[in-house]
């Protein structure tokens, strides 16, 4: 499937719900926050280590927080740095849609179509049971996939257009997977953040 609309769309699938809404900021707003971030997030380029072998993670991250809580995966631990005001005005524009509170965001820079997220669910124990995340996207618009861990046919792609957001809901982090995969288009940088509730454990 194939999810391209101007609406505001609720796509109710087995063990998840997802909402993914175009124009949530507009597009003044939209480019001033992908100008800012780019410029002014004190990105990492932190190694990861999968099987026993280190490589450079292919995106650029940051972790930012309204409390010390540190975020893992990948053998990676993140330390957060406190937020700004600027991402603290779209986590208040989220927490107004969502009705959610959140008390992190993580940010991706993926550089052009050589920086990726490979398949993943965001299920660290840190996140609690059934998480919501909620997903800003801007700059260059990519394909996100997402798959059912069981069900094959359950096979999916949203185009995350520039200030848009995605909204991850219900069992999905247990259930499905989902990757924004590399492609050999000359594109350009994309950031995403990603809003979640990391609790101190
Ligand atoms: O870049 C995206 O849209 C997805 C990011 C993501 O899945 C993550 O940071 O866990
Ligand atoms: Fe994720």
């Amino acid at each position: 499937m194939d999810l391209f609309s101007e609406e505001k769309t609720v796509l109710k699938l087995p063990n998840a719900e997802l909402i993914y809404i175009p124009n949530f900021l507009n597009q003044h707003k939209a480019n001033y926050f992908f100008e800012y971030l780019k410029l002014n997030v004190a990105w990492q380029h932190d190694d990861i280590t999968i099987f026993g072998k280190t490589y450079k993670q292919p995106r650029l991250t940051a972790l930012y927080a309204e409390n010390n809580a540190s975020y893992s995966y990948s053998n990676i631990t993140m330390y957060p740095k406190p937020f700004t005001s600027e991402v603290l005005e779209i986590k208040h524009y989220i927490e107004k849609e969502s009705r959610h509170k959140f008390t992190s965001a993580l940010i991706n820079l993926y550089r052009d179509g050589n920086d990726s997220n490979g398949w993943h669910a965001d299920n660290e124990k840190e996140l609690g049971e059934n998480p919501i995340i909620a997903s800003l996207s801007l700059g260059e618009a990519r394909p996100f996939h997402f798959k059912h861990r069981n069900l094959k046919e359950e096979r999916h792609k949203i185009i995350l257009e520039h200030g848009s957001l995605l909204i991850m809901k219900g069992a999905m982090q247990h259930h499905w997977l989902h990757q924004i995969a590399k492609t050999k288009k000359a594109i350009g940088v994309r950031i995403n953040l990603t809003f979640r509730k990391v609790e101190t454990i």
